[in-house]
């Protein structure tokens, strides 16, 4: 169950609601109304209609104009998406209007507390806050950039101010957040896959001040083809998954911990914030850039493409198990102070060392690996239900056998529904360091980047980073 504050079911009118401010001096539709600030929104009343209470889960913001209040809401359609829309009512008071939107402002923000008085309210003018928005212009289908467009009102509405930068090259993302003064902006905005996003995280931990840089809060607008933070973010809030819904968990979200891995070869290391495929779901994502005109079917083309060509992964996954009843892992900056160059590693045993006693291993060949940090690695595969990208667990889930080519394809179609965890061949492994040995050279993708290395090594940092969220 979400603990979040903002989605638990809530009445649209409040029997018997405690005002904290209230008055009859204003009008709606030019009849006289009644406006109220109570714990569950804003109520309004008109002799001639039934009251009714905007939430303060949908209110994103307020402004006065002229004699005017409006008030920026985003309410759920029956599909769930959320659409932006403006309620507006008049006073002829204009200190009465800018009272109800310092308050709205306030309360849009801050879930209600009642150690909080009107005054102090009203005497708090909520901080405005600045964004520096990515976007991949070829992500996906190429639709980034107007998806912003059709986005960009929710952090109008919440008052945030943004500055658009188009990445213009492969690794671009990466130059920017290693030399993005942290100062000068609340958080980034990737919109694009989680490519865009892993290109952030990248830059972020090669800077010498990585241990403040990590933690800068990254938001997510699913403009890629791969886009499994969003999709994984949205399930744990109950939020549907459109990218405006995407957008309100940004601006109405605040920095949530994120659990990172570092993966490591013989000669480089990597951060990822969302998981490692090897075998069969790798092969498709990187050859599937071969058939990128396609869009969203050059996954389809290039699995289809992958099984009929019987290939085998031959190696071996090497794990720390984990207990069923041990302790819930440390918070990364709980247990461990801002010092070395990069997160610690004391998980893993040398690269070319013994693996210690109590890890196990189980043997290939392997027809299908993914191992994810988010109950979602892609949009469209619910890889690993329950796991939580702060729960401080990888989920591995493998096929470690030979596949008929019927099961293979019925255990691929089962990934979007998670019922492939039903049949007897998937494995599923709940880690905080694995070790990966293989024999193919092909890369392995994570987050959607290649990796290459005969031994790789992954080890769990439970929230080493930041992603701006509702809380969960
Ligand atoms: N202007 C650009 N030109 C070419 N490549 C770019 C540009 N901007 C970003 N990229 C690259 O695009 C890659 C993929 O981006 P992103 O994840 O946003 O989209 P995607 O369609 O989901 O990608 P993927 O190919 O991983 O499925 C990034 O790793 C980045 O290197």
């Amino acid at each position: 169950m979400s603990r979040n504050p903002w989605n638990t079911p809530q009445p649209a009118v409040m029997s018997t609601p405690v005002a904290l401010i209230s008055s009859t001096a204003f009008s709606l539709g030019g009849v006289p109304a009644s406006l109220a600030v109570v714990e569950l929104g804003l109520l309004v009343a008109t002799d001639h209609t039934e009251p009714m209470t905007l939430l303060w889960a949908d209110i994103l913001g307020a402004v006065v104009m002229e004699n005017q209040l409006i008030v920026y809401t985003c309410a759920p359609k029956a599909s769930g998406q959320r659409i932006l829309s403006k309620f507006t009512i008049s006073s002829g008071q204009p200190e009465l209007l800018e009272s109800f939107a310092v308050a709205t402002r306030y309360l849009a923000r801050y879930p209600w507390d009642t150690t909080r008085t009107l005054n102090e309210i009203l005497q708090t003018e909520t901080p405005d806050r600045r964004c520096l928005v990515l976007i991949n212009p070829v992500g996906g289908s190429g639709a980034a950039e107007r998806m912003f467009q059709d986005v960009r009102g929710f952090f109008d509405a919440a008052g945030i101010h943004i500055k658009i930068q188009l990445t213009e090259h492969a690794a671009h993302a990466t130059e920017i957040a290693q030399t993005l003064d942290l100062t000068a902006f609340d958080f980034v905005v990737c919109v694009g896959g989680d490519g865009l996003a892993s290109e952030v995280v990248q830059g972020l931990i090669r800077r010498s001040d990585w241990h403040d840089a990590i933690r800068f809060p990254i938001g997510l607008i699913p403009g890629g083809s791969g886009n499994g933070l969003t999709q994984s973010l949205t399930k744990l809030v109950n939020e549907a998954f459109f990218p405006e819904n995407c957008a309100y968990l940004i601006v109405k979200g605040s920095p949530q911990p994120m659990d990172m891995m570092t993966a490591r070869n013989d000669h480089e290391t990597f951060l990822s914030f969302l998981s490692l495929a090897w075998a069969f779901v790798a092969d498709v994502d990187l050859e599937s850039e071969t058939y990128r005109l396609l869009g969203g079917a050059r996954f389809t083309v290039s699995a289809v493409a992958k099984v009929l060509s019987w290939k085998r992964w031959h190696g071996a996954l090497s794990y720390l198990p984990a207990a069923d009843d041990e302790p819930t892992p440390t918070q990364y900056w709980d247990a461990l102070p801002a010092s070395g160059d990069a997160p610690a590693l004391d998980l893993l045993p040398p690269l070319a060392g013994p693996l210690p006693a109590s890890w196990k291993t189980i043997e290939g060949p392997f027809t299908f690996f993914w191992a994810t940090s988010a109950a979602a690695p892609s949009s469209d595969c619910h890889l690993a239900p329950g796991a939580h990208v702060n729960d401080g667990y990888i989920h591995v889930v493998a096929v470690p056998e030979n596949l008929s080519l019927v099961t293979q394809a019925k255990i691929l179609l089962a990934l979007d529904s998670a019922t492939h965890l039903e049949y007897p061949q998937v494995v599923r492994i709940k880690t905080r360091a694995y070790q990966l040995r293989r024999t193919d050279t092909n890369f392995v993708s994570i987050d959607g980047e290649r990796f290459g290395g005969s031994t790789i090594q992954v080890q769990m940092h439970r929230g080493l980073g930041r992603v701006m969220c509702l809380p969960y």
